[in-house]
């Protein structure tokens, strides 16, 4: 039992990685705004490759794409702690679940802003 199992120093430390990786896994094969999230952010990274955005504009992108992943497991994480304490319907259970919606929803206005600002102009600069 994991709870019980309780190792100290480095093997704790690597268990963590481990746990981690389990969660983002769980992430990509059940959550379908994640695995969007992901391949999104692939696509953007091969723009940035295909543009030569400065390394500014890379800190930016990688800011929103490092931010959008993470809140969208914080999201799931909240998701399922909620289902997990309250099955009935709950206004609770709903502000929780709405707000962290929220949260996320701001998290990808912002990247969709630096995703327009670095690379609308370069685009059109290319293309038109
Ligand atoms: N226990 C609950 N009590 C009240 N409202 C709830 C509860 N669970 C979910 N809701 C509300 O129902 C709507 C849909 O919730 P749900 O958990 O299905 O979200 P979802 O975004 O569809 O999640 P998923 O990514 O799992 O499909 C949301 O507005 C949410 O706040």
């Amino acid at each position: 039992m994991v709870l019980r199992d309780n190792p100290s120093g480095l093997k704790r430390f690597f268990r963590g990685f481990v746990y981690a990786w389990s969660g983002i896994r769980y992430g990509f094969r059940n959550e379908c705004n994640f695995r969007f999230h992901t391949i999104a952010a692939v696509i953007v990274c091969f723009c940035g490759g295909y543009f030569g955005i400065t390394k500014v504009e890379w800190l930016f992108v990688l800011t929103a794409i490092g931010g959008m992943l993470a809140l969208e497991l914080i999201n799931t994480a909240i998701e399922k702690a909620v289902d997990l304490v309250s099955i009935e319907e709950n206004p609770l259970a709903k502000a929780a679940k709405d707000t962290a919606a929220g949260a996320v929803l701001v998290y990808a206005i912002y990247s969709v802003l630096i995703g327009l600002i670095i690379f609308l102009p370069k685009f059109m600069q290319r293309f038109m």
